[in-house]
């Protein structure tokens, strides 16, 4: 492909991304991985250069773009380079004319901006969430130790914080790879194993993870456990967890139940263990403000109508996990969302309706102190963004 056919299979793929982000449909990366299965023409080199065009051009719109030549040309003020293959040839886009509508800058729509600074994150911290996100898999404890993994991963290095995570180079095809295959390694974020470490999971424990989705976490409770004990995986999303059964398999982990929940059935659904698990994760449905990193578009899908029901729904996962929990025992609750609306607000609005349950310090490891818990942001911590924090239930 020239340079120009690139910059028109970008401009076609963001017209898809902001259509699908508008219509709360496929992510982009889903869309890219389509539009290439039918133009076998396209080599690798040519893939990556789109792909890379089309994740530029949506870090650097912060409201959602008019049209994905907007995009374009809004990157193409910055590249000269760029801006050249807007050239008018066959299989390019047609030349920039005089006032033609640019997307808007900025980290993200200005009421999100605006709800980042309210929960304290400096510009700094904002920028940093649009930035470009490493590559970290999680060592099996089950299965191996780091120090294994790393003398036959050269390209491996440990992650600065989490004792079980290691880094690798962008793009490295991890599943494909025979560590992974072997269930030596799980892909999961540096920040995402600190957080899920908050529950001290320990053997011979009773726990559930009641927010399990595809079961990243699951799984490292289950190697945290040693295998021993039970361990109860729930989600009210039948593919989701479906995806767990394969990679608890992979990875060795046998305590694990899995449960699909009907949404407004959970309590009941759950009474075998009412008032028995000793810890419950809450890994809550949110804005995912802390992982636009991974996923820049989600910034366009997110309103303040959508927002507030996902904060009814982080009460409502709260409620049905404070039912779980054994007197004296313990919840952790985490969202990848760095607003205060969905992480130490709703902590506090729990507090209101559970008076006996008290807030427990977490230990320092996990990030910054901030409100009712902890947080982790990729300017301060190298990681994606999460809080996180540790309710008791009473005795
Ligand atoms: C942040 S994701 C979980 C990610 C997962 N823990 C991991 O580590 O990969 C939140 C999950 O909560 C689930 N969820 C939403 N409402 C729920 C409910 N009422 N009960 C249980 N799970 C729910 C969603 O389906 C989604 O899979």
């Amino acid at each position: 492909m020239t340079p120009a056919a690139r910059t028109q299979a970008a401009i076609e793929l963001l017209d898809a991304v902001v259509a699908s982000a508008a219509a709360g449909g496929a992510a982009a990366d889903t869309l890219i991985a389509r539009y290439f299965s039918t133009r076998r023409y396209a080599g690798s080199k040519d893939r990556r250069a789109v792909r890379e065009l089309v994740y530029a051009a949506i870090r650097q719109a912060g409201p959602m773009p008019p049209s994905g030549r907007a995009a374009m040309l809004a990157l193409a003020d910055l590249d000269p380079v760029l801006a050249e293959s807007f050239d008018g040839s066959a299989h390019g886009p047609v030349p920039i004319l005089a006032d033609e509508p640019r997307a808007e800058g900025g980290v993200a729509p200005s009421w999100l901006v605006e709800a980042l600074t309210r929960s304290g994150l400096t510009e700094a911290q904002q920028a940093a969430l649009i930035s470009r996100a490493p590559l970290d898999v999680r060592v099996n404890s089950l299965a191996t130790t780091r120090e294994a993994v790393l003398a036959q991963w050269p390209e491996a290095n440990p992650t600065p914080l989490a004792p079980l995570g290691l880094r690798l180079p962008n793009g490295t095809p991890v599943e494909q790879s025979d560590i992974y295959r072997a269930g030596l390694v799980e892909v999961q974020d540096e920040g995402s194993q600190l957080v899920g470490a908050a529950l001290a999971a320990a053997p011979d424990e009773w726990l559930v993870d009641l927010c399990a989705g595809a079961g990243g976490k699951t799984l490292q409770l289950a190697a945290a456990m040693d295998n021993r004990g039970a361990l109860l995986a729930c989600d009210v999303d039948r593919a989701r967890l479906q995806r767990l059964l394969p990679r608890a398999e992979r990875a060795g982990a046998t305590i694990i139940e899995s449960r699909l929940l009907n949404p407004g059935r959970e309590v009941e659904m759950l009474a075998d263990w009412a008032g028995k698990a000793d810890g419950v994760l809450i890994d809550a449905p949110c804005s995912g403000t802390g992982t636009w990193r991974r996923n820049p578009e989600a910034r366009w899908r997110l309103s303040p109508d959508r927002l507030a029901r996902l904060q009814a729904m982080q009460a409502q996962v709260l409620d049905i996990g404070a039912a779980l929990v054994k007197p004296g025992g313990r919840m952790i609750y985490i969202v990848c969302s760095l607003l205060d609306v969905e992480g130490t607000e709703q902590v506090a609005a729990f507090r209101d309706r559970h008076p006996r349950w008290s807030v427990e310090v977490l230990p320092g490891a996990i990030g910054a102190a901030h409100g009712h818990g902890r947080r982790l942001d990729p300017a301060s911590h190298g990681t994606d963004g999460f809080f996180v924090a540790c309710l008791r239930a009473p005795c």
